[in-house]
């Protein structure tokens, strides 16, 4: 059993705001700070370059691996940190394409998917111009999709928009029925869903630590790879921390054992460390107690918000099961209303063109959070709070 109230006060909340963003980014965890001070002055600073040994800074992407892998159903040591999201992305798609059955040139993916995700795909068809396609289909309709041309289907498990989850096992299975490879973005669901990479057998996986895991801004991404494909899986991006002998300064790349061969320079020590922290409130619980807590906060939170507010229309599935953990509304002045409610303290976020987006959190969000949100919510639509010119002006970054 989990104490959730445990594990919400080892967090930094601001005072008097309701975080139901943690979908984008997650809230500093207490021991952070001292964490990092710690690093920078006992090790950074004492240590200075002996502390990639000393302090153990060259194992780090492995370690930590290792308890991302819990989260995420993986086996122990199939996981390795490093470099943002979109490379990886990148490096797990470019793989998947060397180990795909020859002559295949689909690369299947869907309109739910995150941009950068395609934007990597559309780059890396370009520069390796060998008459790949991109071939992106709506989200219902990818299982129809996953035919003999397909090389590898890319998937984002959650829709970053409206919360719908995929269902890895079924898709992962027709795919190998078809012999696809499976790339999949766990960006909106390490963290928030029941993950079990190993037991659905997926190929790839990739996703970002700074949402649910709450690793902090910029906190780097990590990518998965099936035992059975890690030591014949070409890394891609060559880099030297890939190299099977990296202090050896050979002329050649060799590819380093298993997923040793998916790092590619060095690692983020400053990051992972802040990341660490999170890591240790994680150890706190597991993945079955959380998606329980985050299923009952979203049903809660979609009673609330339709029972009070007409003007909503949910676009996140019903069924508890088919969405991730978070719930979005659409609402035609969707950005202004979210303008509206971080002005009351509720922060959760638009995405164009009408989705009003709330990440629901259990490590942090309880009951009585979802509730007063909901009254704030309600306020802000009955009273047209959102009606204002000041909310009306888009942000560069929201
Ligand atoms: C599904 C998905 N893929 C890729 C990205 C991009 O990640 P990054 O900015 O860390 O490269 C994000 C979020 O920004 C995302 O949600
Ligand atoms: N990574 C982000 C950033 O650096 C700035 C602003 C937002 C983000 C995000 O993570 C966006 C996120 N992937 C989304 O689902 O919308």
């Amino acid at each position: 059993m989990t104490d959730f109230q445990a594990t919400k006060a080892l967090f930094d909340l601001p005072q008097g705001v309701i975080y139901l963003d943690g979908n984008s980014l997650g809230p500093l965890p207490k021991a952070a700070p001292a964490r990092m001070e710690q690093v920078m002055r006992a090790e950074w600073g004492q240590m200075l370059i002996t502390g990639w040994n000393k302090a153990g800074w060259m194992h780090q992407p492995r370690q930590i691996g290792d308890r991302i892998a819990r989260l995420i159903g993986a086996e122990p040591g199939s996981v390795v940190m490093g470099d943002t999201l979109s490379i990886k992305v990148y490096q797990a798609l470019a793989a998947a394409l060397g180990l795909a059955k020859p002559g295949r040139k689909v690369i299947l993916s869907d309109s739910g998917n995150f941009p950068s995700d395609l934007y990597m795909a559309q780059g890396l068809i370009a520069s390796l111009d060998r008459g790949y396609e991109l071939r992106v289909v709506a989200p219902e309709d990818v299982a129809d999709n996953i035919t003999e041309d397909v090389a590898v289907l890319m998937i984002t498990e959650v829709d970053y928009r409206t919360g719908r989850l995929h269902d890895m096992q079924s898709l992962t299975a027709k795919a190998h029925a078809m012999g696809v490879i499976t790339v999949w973005d766990l960006a909106h669901t390490a963290g928030a869903t029941q993950v079990e990479l190993a037991a659905c057998k997926a190929d790839f996986a990739v996703g970002c630590t700074y949402k649910y895991l709450n690793g902090g801004p910029g906190a780097p991404a990590f990518i998965y790879v099936a035992p059975r494909h890690a030591d014949t899986a070409a890394p891609a991006l060559s880099g030297w921390l890939g190299h099977d002998a990296p202090f050896a300064f050979e002329q050649s790349y060799r590819p380093g054992a298993g997923i040793e061969r998916m790092r590619v320079g060095t690692p983020p020590v400053l990051a992972l460390a802040a990341l660490e922290t999170a890591l240790d409130i994680w150890d706190l619980t597991d993945m079955p107690a959380v998606r329980a807590k985050s299923q009952q906060l979203t049903t809660l939170f979609i009673d609330e918000v339709e029972r009070r507010c007409p003007q909503l229309t949910l676009a996140t599935p019903r069924d508890p099961n088919a969405r991730g953990s978070q719930v979005s509304f659409r609402f035609a002045d969707g950005y202004a209303a979210i303008q509206a409610l971080i002005a009351q303290g509720v922060i959760g976020d638009f995405r164009a063109p009408d989705i009003m987006r709330f990440g629901f959190t259990p490590l942090y969000v309880d009951e009585t959070d979802v509730i007063r949100a909901a009254e704030i919510i309600e306020d802000v639509m009955t009273n047209a709070l959102w009606d204002h010119p000041d909310f009306k002006v888009r942000a560069a970054v929201t």
